[in-house]
């Protein structure tokens, strides 16, 4: 019996533009229950454009549902074209923000470097980082995924204090498994969240380590998510794809009744 609060997060990527973004919002939370969104954290992270809308309507009916950008700058302000700082999101009332996506260091070539400065950028502002690692096909063809995502872990947190630590939300994201319907069992999800506690618990001691919410994300739906939550060191997922829709995301965040924690 874990005491963390679950954490399900829909990552909607670069999909629905602000209409699109209102109707999936509205019928989400009309598809959740107060019970339901009290026991599990519920929090959608849609694109910037988006994040007014999505403000509006979680605030003016109270939907009980976070939200939160899919990054951040590492600068505060400036001249810094196209990008955005903590700072406005903040005042959009973002809870949190998702750091390192597999998507941004393939892409966009972010670095374990630019990565940190963007978990300390977060927490400047006051938002709660979603810290994604995980490996490609080829490291966990080498057997080398547990090393390659601690290092991972190491560098994101370099410098960050004990009460920032135990704030963070760090996803484990297998890259092999992100959108390609191939989800990692629910033993090799406990391997790595497993390994990143225990590192955790290695650096920081076991209160910290004990704290921190670890989510795993790739092909979550809601015929896996109770098998994946079955697992000591998974308190949530990272949801892609399956939370574009509203009821299938929310039979995921309704979990708790098929597994018991
Ligand atoms: O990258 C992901 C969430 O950030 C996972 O995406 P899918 O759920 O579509 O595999």
């Amino acid at each position: 019996m874990t005491t963390r609060k679950p954490i399900i997060a829909g990552n909607w990527k670069m999909n629905l533009n602000h209409f699109e973004a209102n109707l999936l919002i509205q019928k989400l939370a009309a598809s959740l229950t107060p019970a339901q969104l009290d026991a599990v954290e519920t929090v959608v992270l849609p694109p910037f454009t988006d994040l007014r809308t999505v403000q509006t309507a979680v605030d003016g009916d109270k939907l009980g549902i976070a939200y939160g950008a899919q990054d951040i700058s590492q600068h505060a302000s400036g001249a810094y074209t196209g990008e955005i700082a903590g700072s406005m999101l903040a005042k959009l009332g973002c809870s949190y923000v998702v750091i390192g996506h597999s998507e941004r260091r393939e892409y966009h070539n972010e670095t374990d470097e630019l990565v940190n400065a963007k978990i300390k950028a977060a927490f400047t502002a006051g938002l709660t980082p979603i810290f994604c690692v995980g490996e490609g096909l080829s490291v966990r063809e080498e057997s080398a995924h547990v090393g390659h995502c601690t290092s991972q872990v190491d560098a994101g947190l370099d410098g960050l204090k004990e009460d920032q630590i135990k704030q963070i939300v760090i996803a484990y994201e297998p890259v092999w498994a992100i959108g390609t319907g191939k989800t990692a069992t629910p033993d090799d999800a406990q391997e790595v969240c497993g390994a990143i506690r225990a590192r955790l618990v290695e650096k920081y001691g076991a209160e910290v380590a004990e704290a921190v919410r670890i989510q795993y994300g790739g092909s979550v739906k809601a015929g896996n998510i109770a098998s994946i939550m079955a697992q000591p060191d998974v308190d949530g997922a990272l949801v892609g794809g399956a939370a574009l829709d509203a009821e299938g995301f929310a039979a995921i965040v309704r979990f708790p009744e098929h597994v018991a924690r």
